[in-house]
């Protein structure tokens, strides 16, 4: 339009690092981070110029733009500066997984390039084995850097055996590093800023690029979706390497909240921490729900205000979501993936829904939602590309597009062609969409089940389980059957008291005949496997359904059933 122009007094690089600078400017005495186990605190001024010397210090170590630089390490208060430090060197932050063993840690390092690693001094070994590892390979190893952070249980410490470049507090400390450091500001707001690898719960984990725009964009968006007014403490039960800790790790900056770093994540550190620094907000995937709704009375400690927990990263069952809000937590549930900076729908609440029944609302709340701001997320058909109708019946792939879309998979422009094919990131999952427009994740589509012809959710079987009041977990895949072809075979953990009066034999029985008297026959489980030792979880608390496959799988076909055989045709 006539007039209109485009200059430095209105257009600036979309960056989360300006958060910081803001943070600092308005709550410079307020408590930026603090370790629940030691209860270290640091303000949002001594945050800031501590970032500022880690940047400077990364320049002066070679740390150019566009350089990535790893962090391995769980969620202490090195993390919450991390995030901020690199990026203002101009550099990538890439935060592996805390529970990779060396091999695939070495395999990460290698493919990232990554030229530093900072690394939490509870991994340590793993992380010199890392290193071992690829130095045998012939490739350079990264320059490592030790995080001393007190450990929960001190008896833990040792000290460092093998090779140690930096110390995290030296650099930070150095007297050669300086808060007066220009920040190298991105030119282009597409620059990255971050590079995640997926959980890897069904191949091997890909490199998923986050520009400084989307990553500014859905930090914002998150802080919406958490319901977060301004100062806000944050106990951070999401792992920070995943998805930049749901974008949080940024997040919590914008609003000059407090960053509670917890090492482990149990039913008692969450009550304590709830408890000791007034905890108004949280997250976690639904496996944390379950901690928290299966707490012992000892483990339990008054919640004197209400938490607003957000959960994501897995299907919420909503026996579960039904127990939080009776313990009285405020879910908020969000789906994402790590290509979509992690939260991309949310199931907004509609005040009409507070009147309805309990179990009603649990249930409405189970459903992944609309998109949020930033993106658009609809349910098609993969091969025409069409809506599927908003009847809650037809099943399709969710497809997302926008500005919270990843760059792209790094050096692998095939995949990244494939995922976002025709305009749309290709998410996996299969969906229905309600009349209200709200999308059901129904199952990933490697995890559905067909059988004789009929697709059952996985997700719909285990929701019946986990209404059953002897079962703690619950996971459904599908195992070879003479007739159908597959039909469903649950691996549940019992609750505790469930589990010592349990008869084997008995207890299985009766959890088939629990699903058949409230699914469609088909969908009920023709196995049941009872696991003492809970279920095998990615370090994201994903359930490895590729493992129970396996363990189905060797449990042999199930064989015809006459009785089933009259009871429905094949289609
Ligand atoms: N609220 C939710 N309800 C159901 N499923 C969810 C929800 N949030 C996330 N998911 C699942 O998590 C997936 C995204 O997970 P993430 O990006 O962490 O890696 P991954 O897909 O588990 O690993 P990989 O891609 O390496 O196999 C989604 O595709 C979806 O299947």
């Amino acid at each position: 339009m006539e007039g209109a122009v485009l200059c430095a007094a209105n257009h600036a690089p979309l960056t989360p690092i300006t958060f910081l600078d803001r943070a600092a400017l308005v709550y410079p005495d307020r408590p930026a981070i603090v370790a629940s186990s030691s209860g270290l605190t640091r303000t949002w001024r001594e945050t800031r110029d501590r970032c500022l010397r880690l940047a400077a210090a990364l320049a002066a170590l070679g740390v150019h733009r566009h350089h990535v630089v790893a962090v391995f390490a769980q969620n202490i208060p090195a993390m919450c500066e991390l995030h901020f430090g690199i990026p203002m060197a101009g550099a990538v932050i890439c935060t592996l997984n805390s529970r990779l063993d060396a091999a695939m840690a070495s395999v990460l390092l290698r493919h990232s390039e990554a030229k530093l690693i900072f690394v939490d001094c509870a991994l340590l070994d793993v992380a010199h084995d890392a290193i071992r590892r690829i130095s045998q390979s012939g490739a350079t190893p990264p320059v490592l850097v030790l995080i001393s952070e007190l450990l929960d249980d001190p008896s833990d410490a040792k000290l460092p055996s093998g090779r140690v470049d930096y110390e995290y507090e030296h650099l930070v400390g150095n007297a050669g590093s300086s808060p007066e450091f220009a920040v190298r500001w991105p030119a282009d707001e597409n620059e990255p800023i971050a590079l995640n690898y997926t959980s890897g719960t069904t191949s091997r984990p890909k490199g998923v690029i986050y520009s400084h725009r989307g990553a500014y964009l859905n930090s914002l968006a998150a802080v919406l979706l958490n319901d977060m007014a301004s100062t806000p403490v944050y106990l951070w039960t999401v792992p920070m390497f995943h998805c930049n800790g749901w974008c949080m790790a940024w997040g919590v900056a914008a609003q000059g909240g407090t960053n509670v770093c917890v090492r482990r994540v149990t039913a008692a550190t969450i009550f304590d921490a709830v408890a000791r620094h007034g905890v108004t907000h949280m997250g976690g995937a639904p496996t944390v729900l379950s901690m928290i709704v299966n707490a012992t009375a000892e483990e339990q400690r008054p919640v004197a205000r209400r938490v607003t927990v957000m959960t994501g990263g897995a299907p919420p069952p909503p026996k579960v979501l039904h127990r939080m809000e009776e313990q009285g937590f405020l879910v908020i549930h969000s789906y994402g993936l790590t290509e979509t900076y992690g939260p991309a729908t949310v199931c907004t609440w509609r005040p009409e829904w507070d009147a309805l029944p309990a179990e009603e609302r649990a249930r409405i709340k189970s459903r992944q939602g609309v998109h949020h701001h930033g993106l658009e997320v609809d349910v098609k058909d993969p091969a025409t590309m069409r809506s599927v109708p908003r009847d809650g019946k037809t099943m399709g792939e969710v497809m997302l597009r926008g500005n919270t879309v990843m760059s792209g998979y790094y050096k692998d422009g095939a995949a990244t062609a494939e995922a976002l094919a025709g305009g749309w990131f290709r998410s996996g999952d299969l969906a229905v969409r309600h009349e209200d427009g709200y999308v059901k994740v129904l199952d990933r589509s490697k995890d559905i089940i067909i059988s004789g012809g009929e697709n059952i959710s996985t997700i719909e079987v285990e929701a019946a389980l986990f209404s059953h009041p002897a079962v703690e977990e619950a996971a459904v895949v599908g195992r070879p059957d003479e007739y159908w072809g597959e039909t469903p075979c649950a691996f549940v953990k019992l609750r505790p008291g469930a589990a010592a009066a349990a008869k084997a034999g008995v207890v299985e029985e009766e959890l088939m005949a629990y699903c058949r008297a409230r699914l469609p026959r088909y969908m009920a489980p023709r196995t049941v496997v009872v696991v003492e030792e809970g279920l095998p979880k990615t370090a994201t608390g994903k359930v490895q359904k590729f493992e129970l496959r396996a363990r189905a799988k060797a449990m042999g076909t199930v064989p015809a059933a006459p009785a089933a055989k009259s009871k429905r045709s094949k289609l």
